[in-house]
């Protein structure tokens, strides 16, 4: 199978330019040519075995009130790191690209980290109908960002493509003293919408791989799926890993 390269950049900044107040965790390389509106790169590279090579690529939005942990979620992902100490929040919006290997297909996520304060709601929603997949972020030590999750369904089903990938995540499930929504109250948001629902923690790196992984494999099913091939149910995919990993992985 031949591969398209990704782009060398850690990330970049889509116009309107964006990026975390006063800070320094995004770079500014651009929008990766290549990744056309369906989200289906049709290679024209020679195969290579370099994770910069890719055979698909989609873009995945991570939304959420500001402060339940995007940025933290993707640099965890992208980099397998926590980001410590103040909280900067993000202006307007930024993203990184990763490549996973899914059943041999090189796929490549570009992850768009969008500023959950309301005042940048305008720019995120210029960039919905573009997103393959949504991951819904709430903070589990904060109630009102869980209330939220229907306003922002919401918004989603005014902005989002219809057939868009979305997934809801209870982020820093770590934080066990703080906590004030429990598991079983994000089941059943998630199960009303008919979501598949994991909770998450940037810091310790709980089912952050598993989230992406799992999303991946959704789109890579949807854009290449053959005749004979068994549909993909990211749903049952969800909840099989949740519990032959007993709903913790890090
Ligand atoms: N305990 C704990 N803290 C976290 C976790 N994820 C993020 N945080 C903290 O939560 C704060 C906000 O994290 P960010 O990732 O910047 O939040 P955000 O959603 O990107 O916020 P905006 O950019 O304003 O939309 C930071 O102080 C993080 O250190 C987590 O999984 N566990």
């Amino acid at each position: 199978m031949s591969r398209k390269k990704a782009s060398k950049g850690k990330g970049g900044s889509a116009s309107p330019s964006t990026t975390k107040d006063n800070s320094n965790k995004s770079s500014k390389s651009g929008l990766v040519a290549g990744v056309q509106a369906n989200g289906v790169v049709h290679p024209s590279r020679p195969s290579v075995s370099s994770s910069e090579f890719y055979d698909v690529a989609f873009k995945v939005m991570l939304v959420g009130d500001s402060g339940v942990g995007k940025t933290c979620l993707l640099v965890r992902f992208k980099d397998g790191a926590f980001l410590a100490g103040s909280f900067i929040s993000t202006v307007g919006i930024d993203f990184r690209n990763k490549v996973l290997d899914i059943d041999g297909v090189k796929v490549k996520l570009q992850i768009w980290d969008t500023a959950g304060q309301e005042r940048f709601r305008s720019v995120t929603h210029a960039y919905y109908r573009d997103a393959h997949a949504l991951l819904l972020l709430y903070d589990v030590t904060n109630k009102a960002s869980f209330d939220n999750i229907r306003a922002w369904l919401t918004e989603i089903h005014e902005y989002a493509r219809q057939d868009v990938v979305l997934m809801i995540l209870g982020n820093k499930a770590d934080a066990s003293h703080d906590r004030t929504v429990r598991r079983e109250e994000g089941e059943r948001l998630a199960k009303e919408f008919g979501v598949p629902f994991m909770e998450t923690s940037a810091r310790s790196g709980l089912n952050v791989d598993l989230a992406f992984t799992a999303i991946a494999k959704e789109l890579k099913h949807r854009s290449m799926k053959g005749v004979d091939e068994p549909k993909f149910k990211l749903h049952e995919y969800v909840n099989k890993e949740m519990k032959t990993t007993g709903c913790c992985r890090t």
